[in-house]
């Protein structure tokens, strides 16, 4: 089987074209403009290229974007108080505070001190505790890209075996709530997994988020499988010249797309969706603040 495999540019841009015209349409008929505030604390350089090419989207679809840059060393206490005056700004819809933090500020605390109505990594616990049972809720960011791009693909998840690979509170366990949601049988395997190749081989749907570069090889995969690659590894790569490097996925692309029936490329598969999916959070969480319908299909 040659593997279709699934635009996540394209779709991407599809969801950023919904979230303008809905943005335009508020502007319009109630005078309110969705805004986005980015926090980012420290100098990392992946992460302010990731951060610009947010505000610079956040933008195009019409919403206003916030970016407050903080000093590497601030300290809790600043950056609590940061939040605390986003959260009481009634700009602002959404806060993403851009992660991983500084190691002397406590993540979870920082996290926690958003308003969940704000929250739209859909990291707080009350975003975890509703998503969990099934209420209303902010959704994490790449789950919920992986899961329109599955829809679309799939239309009925409804009794599929799905197999995330990858335990982590952004992206494993959302998605695998976010896929039992949508009833699948579903499996969350990580590093000590006994027989992961096996495991993975049952798989009608494959998430991949272990952040290992290339670790799924094309065998695991079963014939006709839809694969959702959401690694994106900067690996060396020295074929292109010295010091040069490259994107992969956590999935081996070329032997895994022999197999299965569909994939998602990287780049160009589920980062463009996050992002997308961030900006269609902000629009949602601005409708719920205003007691206005939020759009479909941009939501779980
Ligand atoms: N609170 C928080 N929320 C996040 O959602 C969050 C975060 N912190 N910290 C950093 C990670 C990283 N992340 C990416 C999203 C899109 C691409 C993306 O669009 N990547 C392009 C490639 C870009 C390139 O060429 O480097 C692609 O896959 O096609 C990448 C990375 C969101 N993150």
């Amino acid at each position: 089987m040659v593997a279709q495999v699934i635009d996540g540019k394209a779709f991407a841009a599809n969801v950023r074209g919904q979230v303008a015209e809905h943005v335009a349409k508020l502007k319009e008929e109630n005078g309110i403009t969705p805004g986005l505030a980015v926090v980012l604390v420290g100098e990392d350089p992946a992460s302010q290229v990731y951060v610009r090419s947010k505000g610079k989207q956040t933008v195009e679809v019409g919403m206003n974007s916030y970016e407050h840059k903080l000093d590497v060393d601030t300290s809790e206490e600043d950056l609590l108080a940061l939040i605390d005056k986003l959260n009481n700004d009634p700009a602002v819809h959404g806060i993403l505070v851009q992660l991983p933090l500084p190691k002397h500020l406590n993540e979870d605390l920082v996290i926690n001190s958003i308003d969940p109505a704000k929250d739209v990594d859909g990291f707080h616990i009350s975003n975890v505790g509703l998503l969990g049972t099934g209420q209303k809720s902010m959704v994490p960011c790449t789950p919920l890209g992986c899961l329109m791009m599955l829809r679309d693909h799939h239309g009925s998840l409804s009794g599929m075996d799905a197999v995330v690979v990858g335990r982590s509170n952004i992206v494993g366990k959302p998605m695998a709530q976010l896929l039992l949601g949508d009833s699948c049988t579903v499996t969350i395997a990580h590093s000590r997994t006994k027989d992961l190749p096996d495991v993975v081989r049952r798989a009608d749907i494959v998430v991949a988020a272990v952040g290992r570069p290339e670790m799924v090889p094309g065998d695991w995969i079963k014939e006709g499988a839809t694969v959702i690659d959401v690694g994106i590894n900067r690996i060396d790569a020295p074929e292109k010249g010295e010091g040069k490097t490259r994107l992969v996925g956590d999935v081996h692309y070329e032997s895994a797309a022999a197999r299965a029936g569909a994939i998602t490329p990287v780049p160009g598969g589920v980062g463009p969706m996050t992002i997308a999916c961030l900006l269609a959070n902000t629009l949602t969480a601005c409708c719920r603040a205003n007691g206005l319908t939020e759009p479909e299909g941009l939501t779980a």
